[in-house]
């Protein structure tokens, strides 16, 4: 029997991310879950005590998860598969008019109308577990937003559902590893997406209009571009961009060759894309 594979994910019980987590584990033969109470932890779990992590990258709302974004940056990992996951909150109190408010820090994004008017302060959790267990640890008057799917073994005072501001609320989750582990082989009838980061280690005028143009030329198609600040000094940014296609199609290689003769190229990965039909 093959060694089950070590998943590591937001934690307690209860995450979308353990969610998604479980989704993707499907796939595995054997694996075992392993909870981290912060999307730090969840990755510095790589490699000694998790073979594989999963956490959330991109709110189709609030936009991509910075913590993430910038782990990449320090610390080289191979983005292996993505999926995307419908995501809906529920505020719930153990009183009828709450003192304070627990949320998550992404999750506060997504429910800004609801939260604004409750106008009491907003206590900001690491994840949407946290919260509920801070509520029911709380002897003052308070509330927490929690996943619907979480609302089932416990009972409220009070209850507000689908609380998200926008209906169709989704977060998009990776599963990445070290990298370099072993070849992701391309199958064949699988459209692919890649992540990659242009690292800014050569700052001039038109750095971003120069990238953008090689990917024009070559025709490949950009479908996420953030600019994350480098810590260095103001108006210095590293690129996140992911695109359509495998990092081995020759649009991209030429595409990348060409970058790289200006600043430095970090692959990330190419993996499924879940958005395909
Ligand atoms: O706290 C959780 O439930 C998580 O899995 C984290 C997380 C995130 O950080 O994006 C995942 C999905 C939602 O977007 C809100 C929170």
């Amino acid at each position: 029997m093959k060694t089950a594979a070590r998943i590591a994910t937001l934690g307690p019980a209860g995450t979308f991310s353990e969610l998604a987590a479980l989704e993707y584990a499907q796939q595995l033969p054997n694996y075992t879950l392993q909870y981290y109470p912060a999307l730090g932890r969840v990755l510095k779990a790589l490699p000694d005590d998790a073979d594989i992590a999963v956490v959330p990258i991109e709110n189709i709302v609030e936009g991509m998860v910075s913590p993430v974004i910038d782990t990449f940056v320090k610390r080289p990992l191979e983005i292996i598969d993505e999926l995307s996951i419908p995501v809906r909150f529920s505020l719930v109190a153990n009183h009828d008019m709450p003192t304070k408010i627990y949320a998550q820090f992404v999750a506060q994004g997504q429910c800004s109308e609801c939260l604004s008017r409750y106008n009491v302060p907003i206590m900001n959790t690491a994840s949407n577990s946290e919260s509920l267990q801070l509520l029911e640890q709380s002897r003052e008057p308070a509330a927490a937003v929690v996943p619907e799917h979480c609302l089932g073994e416990h009972s409220f005072v009070h209850v507000e559902h689908d609380i998200t501001d926008y209906a169709h609320n989704e977060t998009r989750f990776v599963a990445v590893r070290m990298p370099g582990l072993q070849e992701s082989l391309r199958q064949p009838q699988v459209t692919y997406k890649t992540s990659l980061l242009i690292i800014d280690d050569t700052d001039h005028p038109g750095l971003l209009v120069e990238h953008l143009q090689v990917f024009a030329a070559y025709r490949v198609n950009l479908t996420s571009l953030v600019s994350r600040p480098t810590g260095q000094k103001f108006g210095q940014y590293h690129f996140y961009i992911e695109c359509e296609g495998h990092r081995d199609d020759s649009a991209i290689r030429a595409a990348l060759t060409l970058i790289q003769l200006r600043n430095k190229v970090m692959v990330l990965g190419s993996y499924p894309d879940a958005g395909a039909a």
